[in-house]
């Protein structure tokens, strides 16, 4: 059977060795978005294994047209209620935008999101300059998980939400920029909307596990907002996203398909890949 769906009693918390022993073991990572204390509680109870505060929820829950605007105070206020909620998940909150801009802020953002957020994990965007406080956080035993692909707090250098890594030197890139993430020190990987094949290249060249977010099926897991996978999301969804409420009836009963979806290998479908 597949690692982490008994009943919520008989589970032990998800820990940053227990997702490099499911990679190791060929399971597939589950990962949601969570911004409240209720919510995290269903995702604990439908065996999600990794939680994300996410930056997104400047969009989804404040409206903003980006990531750009959320503050360290917003997601340390998030990371604190999902922990409330959360008891086996691993908890990783996004390091919002110029809250890492150099290794000092990202060592006191990061502070706050672990001891007052209760987070286990930060994530961060990018590259480039951000091997060096990737380096740095590792270091100081901050576990980090890196994001790479389509990064939102870029939008307006890439000039808009849309797949990255489509020619060949810019697929060369992402390789490449994965492979120094890991080499920094990141625990852990999002690619998000980079082409499947290209995906596939990045999760078997790497150690650490990759999550996936319109990259395909062949990623060690799957990561989508909770909104989008629920149907809330107001007006336009990304095309990688899946409405499982649709089939699905209750919330509890779409978080345990999606769930079982991943693991089984069946989400996502062709459709929802680039
Ligand atoms: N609700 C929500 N879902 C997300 O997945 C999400 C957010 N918000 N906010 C932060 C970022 C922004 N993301 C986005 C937003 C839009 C597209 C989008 O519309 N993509 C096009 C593909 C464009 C192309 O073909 O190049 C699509 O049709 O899905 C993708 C990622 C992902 N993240
Ligand atoms: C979409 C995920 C990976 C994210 O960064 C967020 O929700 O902010
Ligand atoms: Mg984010």
């Amino acid at each position: 059977m597949y690692g982490n769906a008994k009943t919520a009693s008989a589970r032990a918390p998800v820990t940053v060795p227990h997702l490099l022993g499911m990679k190791a073991r060929g399971e597939k990572i589950v990962a949601l978005t969570a911004y409240d204390a209720s919510f995290a509680t269903q995702l604990d109870n439908a065996g999600i294994d990794v939680a994300l505060v996410g930056d997104s929820l400047g969009m989804v829950v404040q409206g903003q047209s980006s990531t750009l605007p959320v503050t360290l105070d917003e997601m340390v206020y998030h990371t604190a209620a999902v922990a409330r909620g959360l008891h086996l998940a691993l908890l990783i909150a996004d390091l919002p935008f110029m809250s890492y801009r150099n290794p000092d802020a990202a060592a006191i953002s990061s502070a706050r999101l672990l001891a007052q957020g209760g987070a286990a994990m930060v994530k961060l965007e990018g590259a480039g300059h951000v091997l060096e406080v990737i380096r740095y956080l590792d270091e100081r035993e901050v576990p980090v998980c890196a994001h790479l692909g389509l990064t939102p707090q870029s939008v307006h250098k890439l000039g808009g939400y849309r797949v990255q890594g489509k020619g060949k030197s810019e697929a060369e890139r992402l390789l490449a920029d994965a492979v120094a993430v890991e080499q920094a020190g990141a625990d852990l990987l999002v690619l998000e909307c980079v082409p499947a094949a290209l995906a596939k290249r990045i999760t078997d060249a790497l150690r650490i596990p990759v999550i996936g977010i319109g990259a395909g099926v062949d990623c060690d897991g799957q990561i989508l907002v909770l909104y989008d996978m629920l149907g809330i999301t107001p007006g336009k969804r990304p095309r990688f996203s899946k409405d499982f409420l649709l089939q699905n009836g209750t919330i509890e009963t779409a978080l345990k398909a999606y769930a079982k979806a991943v693991r089984a290998g069946e989400f996502p479908a062709s459709e929802h890949s680039f």
